[in-house]
């Protein structure tokens, strides 16, 4: 039998592999996309789609039980159950479009920009073959280029092992039969503390999050991750901060839970179910990379260029894409990266790749985005800076929505020309508010550049037009009459 040749072979349909292959369309390339388990990776199953869907049920559960509304929701009750299948099917609608999309493009259907689905495990032969394992066959594809599209999987701690039932990852929440009365978070980054949110929200799980350092959330400022603890607390959970896991041990009836504290005690918890989220490591082992000389940092990850390449673009048919690649776990920066590679392959690049103004939206309660430096990042460069910081308390669309609790946090530089760097935002509405700092990152703006632009009333983005006007001295309300609500302050190396 004649082995298939395909212009572009893809390992991983995740948001990296998917927009790779569906760009590679557009300049009517034949695409080979492997997957080794579940089409959309991360990015749909046991990831962003699926915890997102979660957040959104336990947000409106959250919202009928509240009681300060002046209505009161009677006989409310939810079932793991069928909160399971709603994610499920929302997961499934996603990968039926992809499926769709597939077989619009199946090689039968069209002769030149046609896509081949394959099932299995990729792995290198050599650097224009890969070997694809399934469960019925082995079979060798042929291909011009390749891209390394292999995403993350949730890092293991040491001495705990994942049994999928009781001691489960973020890939074992979907697979819970039912509430549990009582469980702790081992991991206090996004995944964590997204996760405490959701099961708090719902109030049929007593919540404990462990927090070994002293900061949720630690890589942001502390503002941030004190706002994001306190809402956290008030929404049920307990938060251990300073605690290191000792020990779980498993009884016939509970997990019994060692902390040691960083004061010297300990405590004891009872929980029937222990969720571990330290962070994600980038699926490379078993694929081959021996074979195509490729090896990977110190952390694990590929070493990849501007155009992520593996390697010199002139010579390398080799690209990565997405987690594997060392860059911010992103969906948006999987799918910019696996469409840029494609666009330096087969067409012409209009711009560099940029990872500055990737946000980061987390979904907490309330919501939190991120993009730019935090101050924390600019004291680690040596950037001089100010920042303003204006609370959704002041903003009348948060206050008709009754939903204050929230602020913007603007970072510019202070060198004399005002760029804007970085914005925080907490609060409803705080992931779309987001991008309109995002692009003026992108533009390379100013407070100049974007204080013609007059927000329309009433909307959460009138906080940000306040928190410019802050930097001026032009705001309508003032730091002198709200000062916990509005901030000014500035740093600037010390020399
Ligand atoms: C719980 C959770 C929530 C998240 N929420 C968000 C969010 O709200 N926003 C956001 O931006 N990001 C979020 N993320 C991160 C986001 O999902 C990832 O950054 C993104 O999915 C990475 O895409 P990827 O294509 O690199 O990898 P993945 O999505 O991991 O896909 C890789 C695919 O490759 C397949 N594969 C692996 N090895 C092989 C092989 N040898 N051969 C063939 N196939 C292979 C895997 O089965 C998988 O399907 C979340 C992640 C998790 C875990
Ligand atoms: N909304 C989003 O954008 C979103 C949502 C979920 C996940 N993600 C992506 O997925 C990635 C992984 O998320 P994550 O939350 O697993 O990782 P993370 O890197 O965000 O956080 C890991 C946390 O675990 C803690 N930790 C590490 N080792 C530990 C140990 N031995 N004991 C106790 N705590 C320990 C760290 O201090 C940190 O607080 C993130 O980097 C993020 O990019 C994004």
């Amino acid at each position: 039998m004649s082995i298939e040749k395909y212009d572009l072979v893809v390992l991983g349909s995740g948001p990296a592999g998917f927009s790779a292959a569906m760009r590679a369309i557009d300049f009517n390339k034949s695409v080979c996309l492997i997957e080794a388990n579940h089409l959309g990776g991360a990015g749909i199953m046991n990831g962003a789609l699926t915890s997102k869907a979660m957040w959104e049920l336990s947000r409106d559960f959250s919202i009928a039980s509240s009681v300060m509304r002046g209505y009161r929701a009677s006989g409310l009750n939810v079932d793991y159950k069928k909160v399971q299948q709603t994610v499920i099917q929302a997961a499934k609608q996603k990968q039926l479009q992809m499926l769709s999309q597939i077989e619009t493009y199946s090689k039968t259907a069209e002769k030149c920009g046609n896509i081949t689905l394959k099932y299995g495990w990729g792995k290198f032969i050599d650097s224009h073959t890969v070997e694809i394992i399934s469960k019925d066959k082995t079979e060798q594809i042929k291909g011009d280029n390749f891209i390394i599209a292999t995403g993350s999987r949730p890092r293991p701690l040491p001495d705990v092992e994942i049994d999928n039932e009781r001691i489960i990852d973020s890939e074992g929440i979907i697979k819970l039969k039912e509430f549990p009365e009582r469980m702790i978070i081992i991991g206090s980054g996004i995944i964590g503390c997204e996760y405490a949110t959701i099961f708090s929200n719902y109030s049929q799980t007593e919540v404990h999050l462990l927090d070994r350092q002293h900061k949720v959330i630690p890589y942001e400022d502390d503002d941030l991750s004190n706002f994001v603890s306190k809402n956290l607390e008030s929404n049920g959970v307990t938060i251990h901060h300073t605690a290191n896991l000792r020990t779980i041990r498993k009884r016939p009836d509970f997990l019994e839970v060692v902390l040691d504290y960083q004061d010297g005690h300990s405590t004891v918890l009872e929980v029937d179910v222990a969720i571990v989220a330290i962070g994600r490591m980038p699926n490379l082992d078993n694929i081959g990379l021996e074979n195509v000389g490729i090896s990977t940092t110190n952390r694990g990850f590929l070493d990849i260029n501007e155009v992520c390449a593996t390697d010199n673009f002139q010579s390398c048919n080799i690209f990565a894409a997405g987690d594997v690649s060392g860059h911010a776990q992103l969906y948006s920066v999987a799918e910019l990266q696996g469409r840029y590679i494609v666009e330096a392959l087969y067409g012409n690049l209009e711009y560099p790749l940029d990872y500055s103004n990737m946000s980061t939206l987390m979904f907490f309660k309330p919501e939190v985005a991120a993009v730019g430096l935090n101050e924390k990042a600019c004291r680690k460069k040596g950037i001089p800076y100010k920042v303003a910081i204006y609370s959704n308390s002041l903003v009348n669309r948060a206050v008709a929505m009754r939903a204050t609790d929230g602020f913007v946090k603007i970072i510019v530089s202070d060198d004399g020309k005002d760029r804007i760097l970085g914005m925080r935002a907490a609060g409803p509405q705080a992931s779309t508010l987001i991008t309109s700092i995002a692009y003026q990152i992108t533009q390379k703006g100013t407070l100049k550049d974007i204080r013609q632009n007059v927000h329309p009333h009433p909307s959460i983005s009138e906080g940000i037009q306040e928190c410019l006007r802050v930097f001026e001295g032009k705001s309508i309300y003032k730091p002198k009459a709200f000062p916990d609500l509005i901030k000014l302050d500035t740093w600037k190396p010390e020399s």
